[in-house]
């Protein structure tokens, strides 16, 4: 209220506390209204805001409709201002900046979202609220912030004289909305706000609704810590939020995850590691829930996390590369063409020539899968349950029986009949866990796939309690998809935690479990040839041993902090509902992404994942499908070169030299070429990783023209791209011009453009893989793999509008993109002083986080390590990874990864500290080392 009605209310409050004779009247507490009320001049809810005062009750019937005159709003209210100006005042607002501004309401937007911060838990919001704007836009002001609404009243009134309504007029003018007037007080039609104006200015009289509203928040606490984090900054989004759904359970369920995101953006500057099985807060989460909801002792351990239920079964296929499989028919749709034919099975011998899996179909009901089973004899058996079926143990007891009898391993699929509830239902595979350990050859596979909030957002787990099994999947993953989505394991471990805290903690001891009968080891299938030795021989992620904290410069992830403008596109795009095909149309910003920063307009299909390197992986199998072979220059990204070996492509070697930083040049490349049937040449580029040198627009001219020359296909990788120290110097790439010379040369000749938009845009946990491709055979073949984890429209969302934001060379994406790359060019340096002053020598980085070093001073040192226990170790250039490791904590690729002799690869996009400790365990394992 405004500073003359404070003083006319106290007048008011005293003709109502005083009795005709000027005595307080007194209330049944013995107490007067004088001691019960106070005013005071406030902005809306402001003087409570700025006072702490938490409030229980707020009413409120303050104007809902724009001043006719929006200049009069701006002035300020002075003591001296006109009465006009201050008698408008109570019927007229201004323009808020909220979306209801387009209905005239948003003064009540502001006045909720200020009580939102003020009311206490349990306290009500009751607003007068004209019902002009219609009964459907008063509610959902209410309902989008997470308030449930009783009306408490509704009536029609006259519409007040003195209150202009050519404002809504205005309104209708530039809109299709149309507000609702009656004709007199007896109108039942609605007429618009034009035809009510007509009406009045002609002499008739004008009604609207009028109702009052008792608003009270959902999941108060949760909503407070939403608007907390939205008012930090973010106030943009709030126009974008959308808390309301049909059914309560599920807008309580986008709620918790909202407070979740608002306070994990809130306390956090980035996205932690989080090991390829799975964030472990995750997987402990899910094993939490199996023990206390369904008596299942795990840990999680017995966990691995995967993107989706259909690459978890492709994946888990291609580690035991069976003869035959039978996978049930609901889950066949996504396992690739060629395994989908029953041809194979009695050429055993060209089976075995072409290694190639055999697919059959099965139906779920079991005693049909039981027969088939019997019959041909498979290796793996993948089967969900038939509805009927899933209730008791007995059809699970029989598949187990059966699958060990003949030597096959069972993968049951429970994700139909998994219930993320407080009160599950009887569930027979669950039940019969509760009693007895799940036998070696039997594993359990949950796809949370009934996501009614966010459709479509799946991950999946597999649950196993055989050690050998889980870190080979765990490996699997690391290998095909890099790492399963972290907001995806965020968004459902906030709900497990949530049925968690439902739950008192289990008194009773867990019951024996029996132990089921394996089945033989000799029958039992196990991992294919390919994948034990890159199993056994690849360096891969190291686990994270109990309590110890490892610092990662081994992993192709940033850590640096997330900058604002990516936390606001991430946390819109799951505050909204009902997105727009155009609002997650990615293919468009793509296109001119590619075109304009690589000058690549020849994409006539994109394809997403959520990693680069799954999409490479399928190009892997393209290459392998055509007879190709894989020719990597020596000193690319380890995790792509194991990918492929475990993928069982032929793969050569093409030479690079340190005096050229191991750059690819023409004429090792000519050399090569000459000596390869059907080549399919990997360029990392604009910048390469590991080395973190970049090539330039004439050697990236001569490499493609000498792969035109031999009709190779070639996979540009620009994932690691984008974060070049020196783009003047440096001045980027445009290929259009060469590629369409080189396309009408050679026929066979293709290029298709990999791309990964987290480094360069800095989403740092939030991975979006793209790859364009541009010739038809090729196209089909690779859809022929359609397995893919695909990015959840969310993702499609924030990334388009981070490209959007990129695009333009100025404001705060472009700010934080060009500090974080003076930020990584100066911390490259700061290693490399450090590496150089400590015996490394180090191959200067022009670009990315990712760079090389020889351990010059270390090789053939044999040096005795303190450490759990003493030993003595001859150091080369890769067991210096393991020594680092265990004499510091410190984690680092070694040259089995890089494939450059001598050079190991360090990453650089460290949190801050993480980053500082890095190079003091590089000082500490030089005076280990040198004792
Ligand atoms: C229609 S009158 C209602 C008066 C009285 N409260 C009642 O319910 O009868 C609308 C009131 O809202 C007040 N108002 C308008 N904008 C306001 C703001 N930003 N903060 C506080 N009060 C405001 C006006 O001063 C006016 O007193
Ligand atoms: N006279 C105003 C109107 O018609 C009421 C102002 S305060 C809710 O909306």
């Amino acid at each position: 209220m405004v500073s003359f009605q404070v003083k006319i209310s106290w007048i008011n409050l005293y003709l109502n506390a005083l009795d005709e004779k000027g005595q307080p009247i007194l209330d049944s507490e013995n107490r007067t209204l004088l001691d019960r009320v106070e005013f005071h001049e406030s902005d809306l809810l402001a003087y409570c805001r700025d006072n702490d005062i938490q409030l229980e009750r707020i009413v409120g019937c303050i104007p809902q409709i724009l001043n006719p005159n929006p200049d009069a709003m701006s002035k300020m209210i002075t003591e001296n201002a006109s009465e006009e100006f201050l008698y408008s005042l109570s019927n007229y607002c201004a323009l808020q900046g909220f979306v209801e501004d387009q209905f005239g309401l948003g003064l009540i937007a502001r006045a909720v979202e200020e009580g939102i911060s003020v009311i206490k838990s349990t306290g009500i919001m009751i607003f007068n609220m004209g019902g002009r704007p219609g009964q459907g836009v008063c509610k959902r002001l209410f309902e989008r912030r997470g308030f449930c609404i009783t009306k408490l009243w509704q009536t029609k009134i006259l519409q007040a004289a003195d209150t202009d309504i050519s404002a809504l007029v205005e309104i209708e003018k530039n809109s299709p909305h149309r507000f609702e007037f009656f004709m007199g007080l007896s109108g039942d039609q609605p007429i618009c706000a034009r035809t009510a104006w007509a009406y009045g200015k002609a002499g008739g009289r004008i009604s609207h609704a009028l109702s009052v509203y008792s608003c009270q928040l959902r999941q108060p606490n949760q909503v407070k810590t939403i608007f907390d984090f939205l008012k930090s900054g973010f106030q943009e989004i709030s126009g974008s939020l959308d808390l309301s759904f049909q059914d309560d359970s599920v807008a309580d369920e986008k709620i918790s995850f909202l407070a979740y995101l608002s306070s994990i953006f809130k306390e956090t500057a980035c996205f932690p590691y989080e090991p390829p099985a799975g964030s472990l807060r995750f997987r402990s989460l899910i094993a939490g829930f199996m023990k206390k909801y369904h008596h299942i002792p795990l840990n999680s351990g017995n966990v691995v996390v995967f993107p989706s239920r259909a690459v978890a079964i492709e994946n888990t296929l291609r580690l035991f590369s069976p003869r035959l499989a039978i996978v049930d028919e609901h889950l066949t749709r996504h396992l690739p063409r060629q395994w989908l034919t029953s041809l194979n099975i009695e050429t055993e011998i060209d089976r075995a020539a072409n290694d190639v899996l055999t697919v059959i179909d099965a139906p779920s009901q079991s005693d049909l899968m039981i027969e088939l089973i019997k019959k041909l004899k498979p290796q793996v058996v993948v089967t969900g349950m038939a509805h009927f079926e899933a209730v008791t143990s007995s059809a699970f007891v029989q598949l187990l029986d059966v699958t060990r009898e003949i030597g096959s391993r069972l993968f049951l699929d429970i994700s139909d009949h998994f219930e993320l509830s407080s009160l599950p239902s009887s569930n027979g595979v669950l039940k019969y866990l509760a009693g007895n350990s799940l036998p070696s050859h039997a594993a359990i596979l949950c796809g949370l796939v009934k996501n009614q909030v966010y459709m479509d957002l799946e991950v999946a787990f597999v649950i196993s309690e055989e050690e050998p099994i889980l870190k080979a999947l765990s490996k699997t993953v690391e290998l095909l998809e890099g790492n399963t989505a972290p907001i995806s394991q965020y968004y459902y471990g906030c709900l497990f935690h949530e049925l968690l805290s439902f739950q008192l903690p289990d008194r009773h001891l867990p019951a024996q479990r029996k132990c089921d009968k394996s089945a033989s080891s000799t029958d039992i299938i196990g991992f294919s040839s390919s994948a034990i030795s890159v199993l056994n021989n690849a360096e891969l992620s190291l686990d994270q041993i109990e309590n110890s904290c490892l610092i990662h410069m081994d992993v192709d992830q940033s850590f640096l902090p997330t900058p604002f403008p990516v936390k606001a596109a991430i946390f819109e795009s799951f505050s909204r509902q009902n997105m727009s095909e155009s609002e997650i149309d990615i293919t468009t910003s793509i296109k001119q992404f590619v075109k304009t920063t690589y000058g690549f307009p020849f994409g006539i299909d994109f394809t997403y994942a959520d990693s680069s390197l799954t999409l490479f992986n399928k190009m892997v199998l393209c290459c392998i499908q055509e007879g190709g072979t894989l020719c990597f220059p020596v000193g690319t990204n380890g995790s792509y070169v194991y990918s492929a070996k475990f993928l069982k492509a032929k793969i050569v070697n093409i030479p690079t030299k340190s005096e050229e930083g191991f750059k690819l040049t023409e004429c090792a490349l000519n050399q090569a070429l000459n000596n390869v049937k059907t080549p399919w040449v990997y360029i990392s580029g604009p910048t390469i990783n590991p080395t973190g040198r970049v090539y330039d627009q004439k050697e990236i001219e001569n490499l493609l023209t000498t792969c035109a020359k031999f009709g190779a296909r070639v996979i540009i990788d620009t994932s690691f791209s984008g974060l070049e120290f020196d783009y003047e110097g440096w001045g980027g790439w445009n290929l259009e011009g060469v590629l369409s010379r080189l396309y009408l040369s050679s026929s066979s000749f293709s290029v298709c453009l990999l791309g990964e938009l987290s480094s360069m845009m800095l989403t740092g946990a939030l991975k979006f893989g793209f790859l364009a491709l541009n010739q038809l055979p090729l196209i089909d073949l690779f859809h022929s793999f359609s397995g893919l984890s695909r990015p959840h429209s969310t993702v499609k969302y924030a990334i388009k509008k981070l490209l959007g934001l990129s695009e333009k060379k100025s404001g705060e994406m472009w700010g934080a993109v060009t500090r974080q790359i003076k930020d990584l060019r100066s911390r490259s340096r700061r290693l490399e002083e450090t590496l150089e002053s400590c015996g490394w020598d180090v191959l200067e980085p022009h670009a990315g986080f990712s760079m090389v070093a020889k351990p010059t001073l270390y090789l053939n040192k044999t040096t005795r390590l303190k450490n759990a226990i003493d030993y003595e170790v001859k150091l080369d250039d890769s067991n210096i990874r393991g020594a680092i490791l265990k004499a510091t904590g410190l984690c680092i690729n070694s040259s089995s990864w890089t494939g450059i002799p001598g050079y190991c690869r360090f990453t650089i996009a460290l949190e801050e500290s993480e980053f500082q400790k890095a190079l003091d365990c590089i000082a500490e394992f030089k005076r280990i080392a040198c004792l």
